[in-house]
């Protein structure tokens, strides 16, 4: 059997069944199967993730009872099929449904005649199937088309223009690029892109953010450059947190939702192991993390604590320079890289998040000292999450000022969708 649909397989029924996370699951299945194309295992699983519900829906005119009737093996072996024959032009019609037999065979015992037949079908049939007719039902039909859950569709239309929601929902289903951040306290920004090249990578100046740059080439993390802490791979968009708080060498900074740390370790390149920054989480194993990408990095200046950061840690108040609340959230920003998140129920959860954000935001004011900085961000394109959250604070905070605020949006600035407002308290009241 192919080594690379198997692993492809493999991947997306840990995300259906298991509800792993994607990018958590390929690395797993890739070690476990040794595929010999990462690149056409990745170009599958992330095909078949990010049109989800297009295949879906042409499995459903194609199979009477629904794509909901069928067993979860049967519907991932259909996806991948369907996405070969309809999007991947280096596959050939017949490599795409005999692969697809032999996976059933394998896979899902005596399904392999309805998985051959639905695939032929949809070969006879592919140029009569139509989307749902927008005119009829615009965000069903944008919905299918694009595959993202209809109440994402409903929370943009009620911001942006629909030709802007559009673009934001084709920025959204694009591959994003390998973006590095460079570690300053290891090596100068023209050293390191001559190692890169000298490796065969392509390398590009970043964007948004001058320590940033983009890469291509593969298996990056598994070179002695990344385990000797020369870079870490990080989006602009986090870039831009750290510079945005503006940490000075000496301050002290306070990470109040810090794990895995790839925020705080950048707020440490910036301070040059001066000062100090306390990183907290809730969780004390997602912590371990942060001390040991620390290490790797040579940072020298990052104290992890857990304590939740909705209560308030009464020997902190008024102690911090800065303070960084990088909140949990919905993570509608990020489905270039989880497209899981796009197929989200409007949970009960989901709901709570901006009281969740407000009392995090609203008890780690508190460890601002006067005339210092309080930064809240979140990597979500939600005004109840954003906008809102930042309104209802500064309501009951008046000692803060608003200095900024950027929504960066995938469609605009190629960066993942985040939220970053750098808010000041008045330094007159000490
Ligand atoms: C968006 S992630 C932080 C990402 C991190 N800043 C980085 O750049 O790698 C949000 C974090 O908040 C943590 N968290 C959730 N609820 C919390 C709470 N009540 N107190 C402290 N941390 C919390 C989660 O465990 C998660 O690690």
């Amino acid at each position: 059997m192919d080594a690379n649909r198997k692993t492809a397989y493999l991947t997306l029924m840990d995300v259906e069944s298991k509800k792993s996370y994607s990018n958590i699951a390929l690395n797993h299945q890739i070690i476990c199967n040794r595929p010999d194309s990462r690149r056409f295992v990745r170009e599958l699983v992330y095909g078949v993730l990010e049109n989800k519900l297009l295949l879906d829906y042409y499995i459903s005119l194609l199979v009477p009872s629904g794509a909901d009737s069928l067993k979860a093996s049967d519907k991932t072996i259909l996806r991948m099929g369907l996405y070969q024959l309809g999007y991947m032009d280096s596959v050939p019609e017949y490599a795409a449904v005999n692969e697809s037999v032999i996976l059933a065979k394998r896979y899902c015992r005596g399904r392999d005649g309805f998985i051959n037949g639905v695939l032929r079908n949809y070969l006879n049939q592919r140029l009569s199937l139509k989307l749902p007719d927008r005119a009829e039902d615009e965000v069903r039909h944008l919905s299918i088309r694009y595959s993202y859950a209809p109440w994402i569709i409903e929370l943009w239309l009620e911001q942006y223009k629909t030709e802007f929601v559009e673009e934001l929902l084709k920025a959204g289903n694009e591959t994003p690029p390998m973006t590095i951040r460079l570690n300053w306290l290891r090596i100068i920004k023209e050293d390191l892109i001559r190692v890169l090249e000298d490796k065969g990578y392509e390398v590009e100046d970043g964007t948004l953010c001058q320590n940033a740059l983009h890469v291509k080439g593969s298996d990056l993390l598994g070179t002695d450059m990344y385990k000797q802490g020369l870079f870490s791979v990080q989006d602009e968009s986090s870039m831009l947190v750290a510079e945005k708080l503006d940490p000075k060498h000496g301050d002290l900074v306070m990470d109040v939702c810090a794990a895995p740390g790839g925020k705080t370790m950048a707020i440490a390149e910036r301070m040059n192991n001066t000062g100090k920054i306390i990183a907290s989480d809730i969780y004390r194993r997602k912590l371990d993390l942060v001390d040991k990408e620390a290490e790797r990095l040579g940072v020298k200046n990052v104290e992890t604590r857990s304590w939740d950061a909705t209560r308030v840690e009464s020997s902190m108040v008024q102690k911090a320079d800065r303070v960084l609340v990088d909140a949990p959230c919905s993570g509608l920003g990020v489905v270039r890289r989880k497209p899981e998140i796009k197929y989200k129920e409007k949970s009960h959860e989901m709901e709570l998040l901006p009281k969740k954000q407000l009392a995090i935001l609203s008890a780690s004011s508190q460890y601002v000292k006067p005339g210092g900085t309080l930064l809240y961000s979140t990597c979500t394109i939600n005004p109840y999450e954003n906008q809102r959250v930042i309104a209802d604070f500064l309501k009951k905070n008046t000692s803060f000022k608003k200095e900024e605020a950027i929504q960066l949006l995938p469609n605009v600035n190629g960066s993942d969708g985040f939220f970053i407002c750098v808010m000041k308290k008045d330094d007159s009241l000490v």
